[in-house]
Parts: structure tokens; C-alpha cells; sequence
């Protein structure tokens, strides 16, 4: 199928489809109700949508294999030379940033929602800031560190088929299909996903198709290292089993990837969470290591990081030294190198601290802020594994935290030189109370966003940033400018990618 799909390539390199397709993202706003930050992750495409995003292509892909169609809806640019997606994803990116620009020129109200209400093309033609070349990922193809495979009704009709969605499960036209042909997809995760199929296919249990309806198994989620190591994730909806029938299957989950046929998956860890909601944390319902390693590790800029199941990591390794390479250079004032002198940074959204830790040699003194457990444990450990001794990292809600946080650094920074912020949140962006409490500390001169969605919630918050002082909002803080932004290729083949916004005032 590879094969296949990589011949039809050339057929489609037009610049009009380069057009179609930056309209089409930002039209979209890659409209999906996942809030964490990966939009690389295989996504429910129903028809309509796909109909308005690739508006040169007949009405229906219908007549397309189920292979095809998956390609399409995971990894739309797949028939673009590498060249041609980067391209793509500079136009698009220039433009959401000509819309902000737009908007903060008419001064627009803060409370606006995201640039998907502003189908309009953007009337400003220049930016005022320099939007630099995006910067390509060192991997195209397998680059995916973390991927999570469904469980659903196969092409031949099979329940206990893994693999990704085509359809909705509102149109009632969801067929699970095999992603082995991805090009984004590792082998590595293609291999864990088959084996599990084979396993499910094996198990007297039944798989959880709708939540209501009954059935156990569910989705696995792989990750992987560059060093070569696996973990999997299963996900398992007890429904009314006893825990001792649950340990039953346990069991046998582990000893088809130790002893049978699964073995050649060579997993370093195996996870098992059982949870009768769709998305929980360890907190609310632990991941339990059936087999192996706790953790899984990753090297970045030198600096080693261990990463829990439960914990967010960059998806692309290479990608990822890229972004931070970025963010060090951008973050702290000029002047600041290996030893100290940048003053205070804040990482918030830290996760494992990737973002604090690569910056620490240059800081005076790093405060990370993350919501999930697991994460917050990680980064003080990777900080310690790392020798480093000037971060901190607390755990909650930055909305919660950084407020209080602000009002205690407003009396130390006034002799502790420069306060600088790095923020890196999910989808959803930053929630009003975390703006508010950045923007009105005047210390902050320098505010780096990065996103993976800015036309999205993001949007919201550059324009709460930069909107003139509005004291029935309490922003009463001088408003930040934008003044570079450097796109960053994470995820080749979709049409996304990170964009690193630096903000000054
Ligand atoms: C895109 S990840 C970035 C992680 C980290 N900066 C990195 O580069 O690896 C966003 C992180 O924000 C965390 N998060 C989400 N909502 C949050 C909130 N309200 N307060 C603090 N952290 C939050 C998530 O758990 C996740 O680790």
C-alpha cells in the first residue's frame, strides 16, 4: 500500500492544491474536540468536513481503498513532496499571523473566540514582525514517538479490529482501518498494534465499541524512544467483571507479549489502566506496570528526561530539539549564558520540564507549573538526573497557582534581574486568570507562546496579551507586542506544526 500511495505523489504537486489546502487548514482550524496537544493524532474526519477541505477533489472519496482514505484524513499532505509541506505550512502560518495582526490593529474585543469565526482572508498583506522560515523536521517519515490505536468494527465487519477511525461516530459510519501504510507511523507501533489485534482476536472477552454498550477492550497506546524502547498502554473498561476475572485477563495479556507470540514486540514496559471513563489520569484511576520498566527515557539537547505513561513528551524527538534549540536562543535576554545571569524563568505547562531544564544552564533560577502528577515527579527527577540545581516544579493548575506565585516574585525579582515566561499549553490555551497575572507583572518583558494550534484558543490569549490596557477585564498591565515567530515542523505529512511566538514590551 506504501508503495501505492507513494506513486500517486508526484500527480498531485500543484501549487493551486498548496492554496486549497493552507485555506482549507485555516478554514478547519483542525476542528476536533481533542484538548491535548497533539495534532498529529489520527482524527474523526467526517464527510462534510472532508468535502469543504479538499475542495479540487471529486465530491466523495468513497471510491477510494479505506487505506487511501485513512492516509487521507491522518496524514492529508502525504501526496506532497516534503518541500512543497513546508511551504504550505508557511503560507498558513503567515497568514493566521496577518489575521492577528488584523485584529490587533482594529483592536478587536478580547473576548472574541478563535480565528475559526474569522473565515474572512486577513486585510492586512505585511506583518510587523518577521515570520522566520519554518524549521523541517530532521525525520519525515515514522517520526511518531506516542501513537493510540482504536478498537473498532473492521472493513470485513470484524469488532476487534485495531487500527484508526474513518467516519464519525455521530454519522454512524465508523470503520476501523489498519494504519500500516502511515508514513508518520513508526514500524515499531504498527507492530505493537498488530500484535494486540491478534491478541483481542484471541480473548474470550469482547471488545468496548460504545461506551454504553458493554465490552472490555480498548484502545493501546505505544510510545517509544530513539534508544529503541517500547511501552504500551492498554486501556480495559472493567464493565461488571470481579477483580479476580479481570486478573485473569491481566495475565493473560502479559504473558502473550512475554512468552507468545507478542514477544517480538520486545516491550520494555507494559501498562494496563482500567477506566470507565474515555480519558483519565493516573490519579483518578492508576496505570498499572503489568510487565518491565516504569518509565520509558528520551535524550533531547543533550539533557535526559524520563518520562512517565501518564505524562506528555514532544512527539517528535528530532522536532523537539529543534523547537527548544529555538526557545533557548529566543527565551532569555541578551547576555545570558551557560552559568547563569538570564534571571527568572517560568515554564508554565512544564510537563517532564523539557522546556526549564534546556534553558537552566542560562537561568538564574527556573519555576516550572504542570497540572498532571505524574509529569511534575518526572521533571524534578529528570532535574536532578540532569545535575541541575536552580529548578522548581509545582504541581496544579497554572490558573491557581501562577497568580499567587506572581505576587510572591513581584518582591524578589525587583533585585533578582529579568523575569522571562515560557508558555506551552494544551489546545484549549491558557485559561484568562494566567494572562492576566503574566500581563500585569511588569517585570515580564519577554513572553515566548508556543503552540501547536495558534489559530485556535491561542488566538484568544495573544489578543488578551497585546490588547490595549482594559481595566474592566483588571489587564491593566502595558500591553506586549509581538516581534518574531519561528514555526517549527512537528509533524510532517499533517498541517500542523509548532509556532513559537516571542512577545515583548
Ligand atoms: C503541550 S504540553 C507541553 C509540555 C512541555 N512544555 C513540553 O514541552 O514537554 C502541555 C502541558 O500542559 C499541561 N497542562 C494542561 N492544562 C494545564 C493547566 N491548566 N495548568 C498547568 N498545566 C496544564 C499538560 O498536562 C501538558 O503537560
Amino acid at each position: 500500500m506504501l508503495l501505492i500511495l507513494a506513486g500517486l505523489r508526484p500527480a498531485l504537486l500543484k501549487h493551486k492544491l498548496v492554496n486549497v489546502l493552507v485555506e482549507a487548514c485555516l478554514c478547519s482550524g483542525a476542528k476536533d474536540d481533542d484538548t491535548t496537544s497533539d495534532p498529529g493524532k489520527p482524527q474523526k474526519v467526517s464527510k462534510k468536513k472532508w468535502r469543504k477541505k479538499f475542495r479540487n477533489k471529486p465530491a466523495s472519496n468513497e471510491h477510494l481503498p479505506w487505506e487511501e482514505r485513512l492516509a487521507d484524513s491522518v496524514t492529508p499532505l502525504w501526496r506532497l513532496s516534503y518541500y512543497d509541506q513546508l511551504q504550505l505550512k508557511q503560507k498558513h502560518q503567515e497568514r493566521i499571523l496577518l489575521q492577528l495582526s488584523d485584529q490587533l490593529l482594529c483592536g478587536e474585543s478580547t473576548q472574541h473566540k478563535s480565528l475559526t469565526q474569522y473565515p474572512s482572508p486577513p486585510r492586512s498583506t505585511k506583518l510587523s514582525f518577521p515570520l522566520l522560515p519554518i524549521l523541517p523536521s530532521p525525520v519525515r517519515d515514522g517520526y511518531r514517538n506516542k501513537s493510540t490505536f482504536s478498537v473498532n468494527r473492521g472493513v470485513d465487519g470484524n469488532p476487534k479490529t485495531v487500527g484508526f477511525y474513518v467516519g464519525t461516530g455521530k454519522a454512524g459510519n465508523i470503520v476501523c482501518v489498519n494504519g500500516d501504510h502511515l508514513l508518520n507511523m513508526p514500524e515499531r507501533h504498527k507492530l505493537v498494534a498488530r500484535c494486540y489485534q491478534d491478541f483481542l482476536r484471541l480473548s474470550a472477552l469482547e471488545p468496548c465499541l460504545l461506551f454504553h454498550d458493554g465490552g472490555h477492550w480498548r484502545e493501546v497506546t505505544v510510545r517509544t524512544n530513539a534508544a529503541g524502547n517500547t511501552m504500551a498502554i492498554v486501556y480495559f473498561h472493567p464493565q461488571r467483571l470481579t477483580p479476580e476475572e479481570i486478573e485473569v485477563h491481566k495475565s493473560s495479556l502479559v504473558e502473550y507479549f512475554t512468552q507468545g507470540p507478542g514477544v517480538i514486540c520486545q516491550l520494555d514496559s507494559l501498562y494496563f489502566q482500567e477506566s470507565s471513563m474515555t480519558r483519565c489520569s493516573h490519579e483518578e484511576s492508576p496505570y498499572q506496570l503489568l510487565h518491565g520498566q516504569p518509565h520509558i527515557h528520551e535524550e533531547v539537547l543533550g539533557f535526559k528526561f524520563r518520562i512517565s505513561a501518564d505524562a506528555f513528551f514532544q512527539v517528535n524527538q528530532g522536532a523537539a530539539d529543534s523547537l527548544y534549540r529555538t526557545v533557548r536562543e529566543m527565551g532569555l535576554p541578551n547576555g545570558a549564558r551557560e552559568g547563569g545571569g538570564g534571571g527568572t524563568l517560568l515554564d508554565v505547562c512544564c510537563g517532564t520540564g523539557a522546556i526549564g531544564i534546556t534553558m537552566s544552564p542560562r537561568a538564574d533560577r527556573v519555576i516550572g507549573i504542570e497540572l498532571i502528577q505524574q509529569a511534575v515527579e518526572d521533571a524534578r527527577h529528570n532535574a536532578a538526573l540532569n545535575q541541575i540545581q536552580n529548578c522548581e516544579f509545582l504541581p496544579g493548575k497554572a490558573e491557581v497557582v501562577l497568580p499567587g506565585l506572581m505576587e510572591v516574585l513581584g518582591s524578589t525579582t525587583d533585585s533578582g534581574g529579568p523575569l522571562t515566561a515560557v508558555v506551552n499549553p494544551a489546545r484549549a490555551g491558557l485559561h484568562y486568570r494566567v494572562i492576566r497575572a503574566l500581563r500585569n507583572h511588569s517585570s515580564i518583558r519577554r513572553l515566548l507562546y508556543i503552540s501547536c494550534k495558534p489559530e485556535g484558543e491561542a488566538m484568544r490569549n495573544f489578543r488578551e496579551l497585546c490588547c490595549s490596557p482594559d481595566p474592566h477585564r483588571k489587564l491593566t498591565g502595558e500591553a506586549f507586542r509581538p516581534t518574531v515567530a519561528v514555526p517549527v515542523d512537528m509533524f510532517p505529512h499533517t498541517p500542523h506544526c509548532e509556532l513559537l511566538l516571542v512577545f515583548e514590551r
